[in-house]
């Protein structure tokens, strides 16, 4: 018997089992064994190398968005409308049978654009192209899930279940459990807060299933089964999406608006152009990047050429700042001196700790160069500008 096979015999027995406090224990060692099953699942078949065969693009830029949807709800006009890049767009379905890369140009950022071949049910699975679409949009930082505003809600609960059964996790945050298997000295197992989903006896089956006898499990969060399965597999990806609601021109309006005012959703309309900008900024914030401009002493910031850091790509503190630079610049550093948001006062004197904050600029003083001055005394004088740099403020000189 296949996998797929064998996952789907155990859905139907869980299907079957009706679910109460006999059960209980019966249903969590079943998930553990689809759990199980499905990272199996995604190991790439012996001699390959790997799902995403074909279909990889090389990186570019300071972000990666995928565009994941059904079949013609409009990825490739959106693409082609947001890059300039053509994406064969037709209202038959699967028109787009491969990856095709497009840039944005936004907020003096690159983001790369990458159309992607409609998924349908099963595709986690591998019906259609559906596994290798997976595994490069788990190579993005985002996903835009696009879905057509005409058609059923129920497409988006089929789609974030196929991301969810290759492991993405979807605007959720890592479960607050700490797991950390040990060579001897058995199962302990503490909890900071009430749980209500899960006790000790069902935690020592589910670590059984995975064959850990040893291990530090501490629940800081009243959290659920699937939590403690996600944690010990520990190859989830906890993912933005925004849900982008394709074709409203075909839609009352009363419909538009409930879909609207969902969390994590916006409404466009590629045919009409409407609220594509909107778009592009709420893509750009969930993106969460932070541009730190470069103050040379004695000089005027470049703002026309950010180095752009990321939380989830590499970090953003001034450490993080200075090996986008140079891989060497870390050693030489005094101090730095930062304007912005994230400094306290104008400007902050910071070490290599300190978090930086979108458009904030950045001066490195170098350890020699410090010694020449002879003392930070003078860097004390500045204090009345205020602590954000604003577009208006980037053209007002900064002193030092
Ligand atoms: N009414 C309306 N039609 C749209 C809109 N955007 C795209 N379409 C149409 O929808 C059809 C499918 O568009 P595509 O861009 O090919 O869709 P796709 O998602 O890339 O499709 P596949 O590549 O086949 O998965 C085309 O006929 C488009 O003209 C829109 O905002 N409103
Ligand atoms: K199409
Ligand atoms: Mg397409």
């Amino acid at each position: 018997m296949g996998i797929i096979e064998k996952i789907k015999e155990i859905e139907a027995e869980m299907a079957r089992t009706q679910k109460n406090k006999a059960t209980e224990y019966h249903l969590g060692q079943l998930k553990a064994k689809i759990a199980k099953l499905r990272t199996q699942l995604l190991e790439p078949p012996k001699g390959t190398s790997g799902a995403g065969e074909g279909f990889e693009v090389t990186k570019f830029g300071h972000g990666r968005v995928a565009l994941i949807g059904f079949p013609s709800v409009g990825k490739s006009t959106l693409l082609t409308m947001l890059t300039g890049t053509h994406s064969e767009a037709a209202s038959y379905e699967f028109t787009t049978l491969t990856c095709i890369p497009g840039i944005i140009h936004y907020n003096d950022t690159k983001i790369q654009l990458l159309d992607l071949p409609g998924i349908i049910e099963g595709a986690s699975e591998g019906k259609g192209r559906g596994r290798q679409v997976i595994a490069v949009s788990k190579s993005s930082d985002i996903v835009l899930m696009v879905l057509d505003a005409s058609k059923s809600e129920g497409h988006r609960q089929i789609l974030t279940k196929e991301l969810e059964a290759v492991g993405l996790r979807l605007n959720k945050r890592p479960p607050q459990i700490y797991f950390k298997k040990k060579k001897t000295g058995g199962i302990s197992f503490n909890s900071t807060a009430p749980l209500t989903h899960v006790d000790e006896k069902l935690c020592y089956q589910i670590l059984h299933e995975y064959k850990i006898h040893n291990a530090e499990l501490l629940f800081r969060e009243d959290a659920t089964v699937d939590d403690l399965i996600d944690v010990i597999e520990g190859n989830r990806k906890y993912m933005k999406c925004i849900y982008v609601y394709n074709k409203i021109d075909v839609v009352g309006i009363d419909d538009v608006d409930k879909l609207a005012r969902q969390p994590n959703s916006i409404v466009i309309s590629c045919n009409l152009k409407l609220n594509l900008d909107r778009l592009l900024a709420k893509m750009w914030e969930a993106m969460g990047l932070v541009r730190v401009y470069t103050k040379p002493q004695g000089q005027q910031p470049d703002f026309s050429d950010p180095v752009v850091l990321s939380a989830d790509r590499g970090g953003c503190t001034v450490e993080d700042f200075c090996n986008h630079i140079h891989r060497n610049l870390v050693k030489e550093v005094k101090y730095v001196l930062v304007w912005g948001t994230s400094a306290r006062h104008y400007p902050q004197h910071c070490g290599l700790a300190q978090y930086l904050h979108d458009e904030d600029v950045v001066q490195i003083v170098k350890k020699k160069e410090k010694e020449a001055e002879g003392g930070r005394g003078r860097f004390k004088s500045h204090s009345t500008a205020p602590a954000r740099i604003s577009d208006r403020e980037k053209k007002a000189p900064l002193k030092t």
